[in-house]
Formats: C-alpha cells, sequence, structure tokens
C-alpha cells in the first residue's frame, strides 16, 4: 500500500489541479464545438434545418469571411443551401436568419407586409437614412409619403427624363470614345446615374454643386443637411406636402438606392453583353432600326423605348443574373408557419431573390444569358428584383427605362472591349459588384 505524507500528497493534488482545469476546458470547448457544428434538429418536421453556430456569434465569422472573399456574400447562402436544403436558418450578428428562395414565402411576406412581417433593420436604417425614410416609417406614414413621392416617377415625368438622361449620356460617351481610353464601366455608371437623379428630384445640374451633394451623400449625415438647404425653390419641392425632415430623409434615401443599384446592373449588363455576342448583335440589331428611322442627333423619346421589345427583356434578363440587391431582409412580427416551416417571432426571414432567380425548376438553363426566356410569361413571384407588394421599388420605371437608354446607346454607336476579364467580386460590398469595375474601351461603329 503506498503511503504518502502531507506534502507529497499536496503536491500531488496541485499537479492534478492544472489536469483538471485544462480537463474541463477541453470537455468545454469541445461541447460548444459540437453545438456550433451540429445540424440543428428536433425531429420535428416543422424545424427550419441549419446550423446556429456558438451562442450569441453563430456563423457571423463564416458570413464576413464570405463577404471578404472574392465569391461575396451570397457564397455564405449557396454553401448552406447545398448543406441543408431550400429552407435553413442560421445565427449572424446575434440574430436567427431564415434564408429561402420559396416562392410560397415570397408571396406570403409580400402580402403581409407591415402585419405579419416588417422591412428588418429598420432601426440601423433609420440612423442611416433618417427616421422618417420610406424605408422605415409605419404603414400609415409609409403610404402616405409613397403616394407624395410617386409624383417625379409618374410616366410624365419620367418622359422628359428620358429625353435629358439621354442627351448626357450620348454626350458624355461621345467623348470617351474620342479619348480613346479605358474607363471602368462601374463608376461611369455610377457618376451618371448621381447626376440623373439629382436633376430630376432637384434640378441640380452644376457640377460643383453636385461633387458637393456627392461628397455629403458618401457622409451621409451631411448630406441631410446640405440636401435640406438645396431644397426650397427647386421644382420639386413645390407644392409638397411633406415636412422637412420626411424631404430630406426620402431625399437621400431616393439616391442612394438609385444610385448604385441602376449603376450595378448597368455594368453587368456590359459584361453579360460582352460574354454573349449573340444576345448582343440581336440587340445591336433592334437598336439600330429605331436609330435609323430618327432624325440625326434626336433624342430618345419614351416611345422609342417601348418599341424596343428585345431591348426590354434584355434589361429583364440583365437584372435576373445581376442580383443587384441579393436578399430581402423582413423581421417576423409572430410566430408563422409558411410551407409547414415554423418561423418565431423576432426571426429575420430573407427572401432569396437570388435563389429564386436562379432555380432551374423556375427559370430553365438559369446561369445562360438568355432574354428570349421572357418571350413566355413568368410564374407568380418567380422574378422578384424589384420586390414585390407595398414596397415594390419605387423607382422600378426610372430604373429600366436608365439601363435600356444605356443599352440603346452602347450598341447603336459603339462596340466596346472589356479590359479586364477578372470575375473577382468587389470585397465588403453588399451589392454585388466587379472588383475591377469592368473597364472598357469603346470604338465608333
Ligand atoms: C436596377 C435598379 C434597382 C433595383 C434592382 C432596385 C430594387 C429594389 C428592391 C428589390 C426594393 C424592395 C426591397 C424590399 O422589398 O425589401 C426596392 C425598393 C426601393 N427602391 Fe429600388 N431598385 C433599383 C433602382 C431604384 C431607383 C432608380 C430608385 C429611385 C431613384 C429606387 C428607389 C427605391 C425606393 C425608394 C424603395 C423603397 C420603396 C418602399 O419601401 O416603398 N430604386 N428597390
Amino acid at each position: 500500500m503506498l503511503i504518502l505524507s502531507k506534502e507529497e500528497l499536496l503536491f500531488l493534488v496541485q499537479d492534478y489541479y492544472g489536469m483538471i482545469l485544462a480537463a474541463v476546458f477541453c470537455v468545454g470547448v469541445t461541447f460548444l464545438l459540437s453545438k456550433a457544428f451540429k445540424r440543428v434538429s428536433t425531429g420535428d418536421p416543422g424545424d427550419i434545418p441549419g446550423r446556429l453556430g456558438f451562442p450569441l456569434l453563430g456563423e457571423t465569422f463564416s458570413f464576413l469571411s464570405a463577404a471578404n472573399s472574392a465569391k461575396g456574400c451570397y457564397d455564405f447562402v449557396r454553401l448552406r443551401r447545398i448543406w441543408h436544403g431550400k429552407w435553413f436558418k442560421t445565427r449572424i450578428f446575434g440574430e436567427i436568419h431564415v434564408f429561402t428562395p420559396s416562392v410560397e414565402c415570397a408571396k406570403t411576406i409580400f402580402a403581409n407586409d407591415f402585419v405579419q412581417f416588417n422591412k428588418s433593420f429598420v432601426k440601423s436604417m433609420a440612423d442611416v437614412f433618417g427616421e422618417k425614410s420610406l424605408l422605415c416609417v409605419t404603414q400609415e406614414n409609409h403610404k402616405r409619403i409613397r403616394h407624395i413621392l410617386s409624383d417625379p416617377f409618374s410616366m410624365n415625368a419620367l418622359s422628359k427624363f428620358v429625353e435629358k438622361f439621354d442627351k448626357m449620356l450620348s454626350e458624355r460617351l461621345k467623348k470617351l470614345e474620342k479619348q480613346g481610353k479605358s474607363f471602368a464601366m462601374l463608376d461611369f455608371a455610377t457618376k451618371i446615374a448621381f447626376d440623373a437623379i439629382c436633376d430630376m428630384l432637384m434640378s441640380v445640374t452644376e457640377p460643383s454643386l453636385l461633387q458637393q451633394i456627392q461628397r455629403d451623400v458618401d457622409d451621409v449625415s451631411d448630406a441631410m443637411l446640405s440636401l435640406a438647404v438645396m431644397i426650397p425653390g427647386t421644382r420639386y419641392y413645390k407644392g409638397i406636402q411633406l415636412d422637412d425632415t420626411e424631404i430630406k430623409d426620402n431625399l437621400l434615401t431616393l439616391i442612394l438606392a438609385g444610385e448604385s443599384t441602376t449603376a450595378a446592373a448597368t455594368m453587368w449588363g456590359v459584361k453579360f453583353l460582352d460574354e454573349n455576342k449573340e444576345a448582343q448583335d440581336r440587340l445591336r440589331e433592334e437598336q439600330l432600326l429605331i436609330l435609323r428611322k430618327k432624325p440625326e442627333g434626336a433624342s430618345l423619346t419614351l416611345e422609342d423605348l417601348n418599341n424596343m421589345s428585345y431591348g426590354s427583356k434584355v434589361v429583364k434578363e440583365i437584372l435576373r443574373m445581376s442580383n443587384v440587391l441579393l436578399w430581402f431582409p423582413y423581421v417576423t412580427l409572430n410566430d408563422s408557419t409558411i410551407e409547414g416551416f415554423k418561423i418565431k417571432k423576432g426571426w429575420y426571414v430573407n427572401i432569396d431573390a437570388t435563389g429564386i432567380h436562379y432555380d432551374p425548376t423556375l427559370h430553365k438553363d438559369p446561369m445562360k444569358f438568355n432574354p428570349s426566356r421572357f418571350d413566355e410569361p413568368q410564374k407568380p413571384y418567380s422574378y422578384v428584383p424589384f420586390g414585390a407588394g407595398h414596397r415594390t421599388c419605387l423607382g422600378i420605371n426610372m430604373a429600366k427605362l436608365t439601363i435600356l437608354i444605356f443599352l440603346h446607346r452602347l450598341t447603336s454607336g459603339y462596340k466596346w472591349r472589356v479590359d479586364d476579364p477578372d470575375p473577382s467580386l468587389e470585397r465588403k460590398a453588399h451589392i454585388p459588384r466587379l472588383r475591377s469595375g469592368c473597364p472598357i474601351t469603346l470604338t465608333a461603329l
């Protein structure tokens, strides 16, 4: 029998103390890891599959790492769809998020907006855009503000916009072609979209003023102040029934919502057409026919745009494939069940527009750029680049017309070469854009 002195016993216990601590630590880490990487399932068929990851942290690092990669943040969703299926849940920034490309879910959320679901991140959006932005207000105020804001987007206002934008674009493209230098399509489209929106909403065309607003828009809080100073006296200000805060919050919303989305879609259009010469040739043929019927140097009209049947399908296909807004996040206001899946109050449900647009059961051969697919009518909610319901994009017509005018001037006046074929996406961007900005060089036809 082993007999130990008091000192020897104390030494052994102290030695074991470290080992016990190490063992407890290992068990703890193993427990957390197993929880983090375990697929959450209680066997209930209403349970949405997925991994919630570490408590609070969840899969935030994986999400950030995807957003910071050349594949972009949708890669996070793409991978989990492969692992878990059509519906999955995850935890990001401490909140539970459900992602689904289900058209049934899109239909339910769009139809029950404000009642059963609401636009998510209202608070953080209010910090950026202002509390009275269309994106943050209550249902009642939303209806009123939206009604008033729809005036500059009426067909009458847009028909003036078409002529102005066409003139602006034609002049700038001509200048670039003469210079013969490569330019980033993304930067070019961003600048011209910004200038056009400011002109339409505030009648601001003076370069130094535009430059100032651009700086201010980049620095959001300053923008609110400067826009408020500029509005009185402009065409848009007259007769408007919104208070000063509503005006500045919503002008900022319109500029931010319209500029980067339209510019990114235009950039993708140039890239897709470069890679699909057949579609480009067919588009050019249609656009040249329209151009040749007009007096030389005349601007496009709404009527001309209405005659661009193939061009309109090209715009639709660009929007389907580019998925400028990858998904639409909504927060659940009450426990709900959609397609048998249980969604708890407080969870975020993301309508995965990209997943809907790439679903082969809804769009045949979805990764192929094929504008003619729109010869056939689309199934309800299978094509949602502008959302649907109460919050359908307010700038939907303006965006479509802008891209169409771009396509007309590019294909009827020029051929272009993409100078950098790198497909890497811009890192940390919530809108998918090429890191290169898609540099092109124009040659007159
Ligand atoms: C290609 C360009 C564009 C795309 C793909 C796009 C897409 C969208 C989508 C999907 C929504 C709804 C999001 C949701 O339900 O959560 C939306 C809302 C909105 N968009 Fe656009 N948009 C574009 C251009 C524009 C332009 C040019 C403007 C204005 C100048 C604009 C102004 C707005 C506004 C104000 C809302 C909020 C509407 C509301 O809450 O009632 N968008 N957009």
